[in-house]
């Protein structure tokens, strides 16, 4: 059913989604709303099936109940009083199954027959393992023993993050993966690239005269990306300690979103062609080739005690399941070189962290000063010109210019010319599973990442990891609720930069102008 009718969304073709770990909380909290939200602007095909599987126990009616709810609490749709529940909810079954259990497979083959000729299905199946890396490889073998492969259509896999904990384990992965699933039919998740903005960067870049002429070493002084986190480990500390920011963050999320913003414009805006651009990126990254430049380079923290919004918070290392003495990183900040043509010289700051004061993923990108200042004795010196970009939980831009200050004589002020796309009326932007989901059964993988960029990027963040593992007395502490270890700061100043404000704290000076 359609939403609105004036749309025409690009249907996926008829399918069985399996979702393995159905009962975990990624189905609950992205999956199945996703699904949901798809269904209700008609973004699937009417014959559609959805099978979840996981250990526990559940009747049809349980796990429909348990879809139901999830869809409730976390869905930009709600359910209630929606007449086409029913209908959507026979779509749902469930197979209680080991992953091991090869019979358990073959009894899923019957089931899976069964559902494609109730809803008519010609046979593609897209199997979704929200479960542990350590068992994509055994469920990607069982689905071949099974013979879940053998249906009329297409398999495709879409496998969750982290993909691998270094560059050997996540090689040992792919390559257990591959013994099955051909690389066409991966697709590799990093939820980043399903957000609208990190596509509309794309976009701005390259349907944008006044940008692209400007995007080089020559007016461009320096990038700085900021993946700023309020919240601490959550339910995740026994994954998150043996991961850390870098891992966590780094590798994927903050390193895919410097390839949108450094990536040469491809000559086609096909999957293919994009993705050989962002890997050529990863490729052109500086590598720190010795300990001391990741120590010049890189600074790394972590959470103590501290406050935000007048409650207290705890310690990382009081978090559930966090080793009382670990050394894991909460936080990290990075300066970053690409070393072409187009960027030669363009210092890229990077940082993301754990329990910082604000939520927000932001790009600032930093125009070089005027040659001359000819406004020289104003009250402020020129400020450089910025593009922000927006990402989340705020979507839109800005760009600062100096103007002259309204209603003064000849007053030289910042102005931020804001277009706040999640301030108009009626946005409701697909959630980043949404679009995803849709792109992997739709077969468009330009939005997944491919394993020479998975690899490339384990490449550049192992040499970090591997000086900090030997290496360990610099880890600067931050209360939680602050920016983080005033060392990231300096990585900046010794540049003659600093970090820019970001959403939450605005400049005193800067006159808004805003608009939709
Ligand atoms: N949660 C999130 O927001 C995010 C999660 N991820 C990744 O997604 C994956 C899943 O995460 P999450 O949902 O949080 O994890 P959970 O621990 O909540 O869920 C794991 C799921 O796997 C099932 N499972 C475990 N072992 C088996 C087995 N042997 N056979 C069949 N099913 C099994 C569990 O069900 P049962 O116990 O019933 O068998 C459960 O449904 C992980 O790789 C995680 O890193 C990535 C980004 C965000
Ligand atoms: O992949 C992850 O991302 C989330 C942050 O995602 P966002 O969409 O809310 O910005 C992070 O909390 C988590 O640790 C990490 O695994």
């Amino acid at each position: 059913m359609a939403e609105n009718q004036n749309l025409e969304p690009l249907k996926a073709p008829g399918t069985v989604f399996f979702i393995f770990g159905a009962t975990g909380d990624l189905a609950r909290r992205k999956l199945f709303p996703a699904i949901y939200s798809l269904y209700r602007e008609g973004k699937l095909s009417e014959d559609f099936a959805v099978i979840g599987v996981a250990r526990r126990s559940r009747t049809q009616e349980e796990f429909r109940e348990d879809v139901y709810q999830s869809i409730q609490e976390f869905c930009r749709y709600k359910p209630e009083q929606a007449p086409e529940w029913g209908e959507f909810a026979a779509h749902f079954e469930y197979k209680s199954l080991d992953i091991n259990d090869i019979d358990g497979f073959r009894e899923l083959r019957v089931q899976t027959e069964q559902l494609e000729t109730k809803f008519n299905i010609p046979g593609n199946r897209l199997f979704y393992l929200a479960l542990a890396p350590e068992l994509f490889g055994s469920v990607s073998f069982n689905l071949m023993k099974g013979g879940m492969l053998e249906g009329a259509g297409w398999n495709r896999l879409v496998i969750e993050k982290p993909f691998g904990y270094d560059l050997e384990s996540a090689a040992k992965l792919n390559e257990e993966i591959r013994k099955v699933f051909k690389e066409e039919e991966i697709y590799r998740i990093d939820h980043y690239l399903g957000k609208e903005m990190v596509q509309n960067i794309e976009v701005i870049r390259f349907a944008n005269a006044f940008f692209e002429p400007l995007w080089n070493n020559k007016h461009i002084a320096n990038v700085q990306i900021t993946l700023g986190e309020t919240v601490g480990v959550e339910e995740r500390g026994g994954y998150y300690d043996h991961a850390g920011a870098l891992r966590d963050m780094g590798q994927n999320h903050m390193l895919q979103l410097l390839t949108m913003i450094a990536m040469e414009p491809p000559s086609r805006l096909l999957a293919e062609d994009i993705r050989d651009e962002k890997v050529k990126v990863l490729r052109s990254l500086r590598p720190y080739a010795t300990s001391e430049e990741v120590r010049n380079n890189v600074v790394r923290g972590q959470y103590t005690k501290g406050s935000a919004d007048g409650k207290e918070l705890p310690a990382y290392r009081e978090e559930d399941k966090v080793h009382p003495e670990s050394l894991t990183e909460t936080y990290f900040a990075a300066r970053v070189f690409v070393d072409n043509f187009r960027w030669a010289g363009v210092p890229f700051y990077i940082r993301t962290g754990k329990r910082l004061p604000v939520k927000t993923t932001e790009v600032v990108v930093e125009f070089k000063r005027m040659p001359t200042n000819v406004y020289l004795g104003q009250k402020h010196s020129l400020e450089p010109n910025l593009l922000v970009i927006r990402v989340n939980p705020m979507e839109g831009i800005y760009v600062k210019i100096n103007a002259k200050k309204p209603g003064s004589e000849s007053e030289i002020a910042p102005v931020a010319m804001d277009f706040c796309q999640s301030c108009i009326v009626g946005i409701n932007s697909p959630e980043a599973y949404e679009r995803l989901l849709h792109d992997a059964a739709r077969g468009d993988s330009t939005y997944f990442t491919r394993w020479d960029e998975v690899a490339s990027a384990w490449a550049f963040v192992d040499r970090i990891a591997n000086t900090w593992k030997e290496e360990q007395g610099d880890l600067e502490m931050y209360p939680a609720g602050s920016w983080g270890p005033a060392k990231a700061d300096e990585l900046l100043q010794e540049d003659g930069f600093h970090w820019w404000p970001v959403n939450g704290q605005k400049e005193d000076n800067v006159v808004w102008l805003k608009g939709q």
